[in-house]
């Protein structure tokens, strides 16, 4: 059981969806919570980790830290991916259990899901086909991390939870485009493309994939939902249960940020998987569900991207 006075440490804290936790936990009465720049503590480093537990002790962690990236970073550099994953994922968990954290919340992502899985995707598809080849990496990390906290309250009891996001966006994401999801690189390209007046936007792939988008303030309210009401042992989806192509997003980007020019498909990259729709049953029945629908939310995370990233108002 959560009280508004726990330490509650949130890894991760300035990215996209560890700044949002940050600030819908402060919204609801909890004031006591920390977080550590990826400077100030490398949580690849065991040692390090240790120290910092041994230091602080919360009573409450939100793993939101990772090395993330979007479909070119992952294709590109598994092996980074793979090892920089696991290091933070065993570090923080096996300390969690080690200084006798009472709640961990750990951070999957629906990529972790089989490449046909069955769509919408239930939670027990889990594991039961190949994955999808441009992420594979990022995925056996992640189900390592959500397997880590099983066993952990399996053998221990400890009330480690995960959930499974689908694709997020909003404020504090990624705009650098080598890095960078799809929705930030679309608002920050059809932007650019209109103050520079330009001809056409390259994007990727045929379009044609499809994918499911949360905004970002949702899931950090979904998040403290499920601390505050979850202690099963199974990973809980979390999504709108509702799916646009590549290309009708592109469509909606383009009429929010006003850009009146022609979309170049890029056809030498990557689509990656054709589906990855969550199934959200499981959430709705605990009693959550999403407010902010996709429109509104693109307007919203192209606001804060005109307020917020540097020579955006070029
Ligand atoms: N974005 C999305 O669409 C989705 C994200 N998720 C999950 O949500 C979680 C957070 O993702 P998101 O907020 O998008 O990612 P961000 O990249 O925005 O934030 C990740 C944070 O982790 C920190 N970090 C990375 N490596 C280390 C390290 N070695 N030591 C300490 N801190 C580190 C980063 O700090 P710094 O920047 O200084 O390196 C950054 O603050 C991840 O687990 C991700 O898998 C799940 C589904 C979808
Ligand atoms: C959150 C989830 O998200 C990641 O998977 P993804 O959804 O495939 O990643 P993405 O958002 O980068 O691409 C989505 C689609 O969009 C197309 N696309 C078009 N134009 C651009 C473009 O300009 N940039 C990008 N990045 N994609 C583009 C792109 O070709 C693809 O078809 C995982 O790596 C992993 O991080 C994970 O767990």
């Amino acid at each position: 059981m959560l009280n508004k006075n726990d330490k509650i440490y949130v890894a991760g804290h300035r990215g996209l969806v560890g700044s949002a936790i940050v600030r819908n936990l402060k919204s609801k009465g909890y004031e006591n919570v920390i977080g550590r720049t990826h400077k100030e503590l490398d949580l690849t480093n065991q040692a390090a980790v240790r120290d910092f537990f041994e230091t602080e002790k919360p009573d409450v962690v939100v793993l939101a830290a990772a090395k993330v990236g979007g479909i070119n970073a992952n294709n590109t550099t598994p092996a980074e991916f793979a090892y920089e994953n696991m290091q933070i994922q065993c570090n923080v968990i096996e300390c969690c259990h080690r200084y006798h954290v009472k709640k961990l919340l750990f951070l999957g992502s629906t990529c972790i899901y089989p490449r046909m899985a069955p769509q919408p995707i239930p939670e027990d598809a889990l594991l039961t086909g190949p994955l999808e080849t441009t992420n594979e990496a990022y995925a056996i990390a992640k189900i390592s991390g959500l397997e880590m906290c099983k066993f952990y309250k399996r053998q221990y009891g400890d009330d480690f939870i995960s959930c499974m996001p689908t694709n997020l966006y909003g404020p504090h994401d990624n705009y650098d485009l080598s890095g960078s999801h799809v929705m930030p690189a679309m608002i920050r390209k059809f932007h650019e493309a209109k103050v520079n007046d330009a001809p056409s936007v390259e994007l990727w792939g045929t379009g044609t994939p499809l994918r499911e988008f949360l905004y970002v303030d949702d899931m950090a309210d979904a998040c403290v939902f499920l601390l505050e009401n979850y202690s099963g042992e199974q990973h809980v989806n979390i999504g709108t249960g509702k799916e646009v192509t590549i290309r009708q997003l592109a469509e909606t980007v383009k009429e929010v940020v006003g850009y009146q020019g022609d979309i170049i498909w890029n056809k030498d990259m990557p689509d990656g998987t054709p589906r990855k729709l969550t199934d959200v049953t499981k959430l709705h029945g605990l009693g959550w569900t999403h407010k902010v629908e996709l429109k509104e939310g693109v307007e919203l995370a192209y606001q804060w991207f005109k307020d917020n990233v540097e020579n955006a108002r070029m």
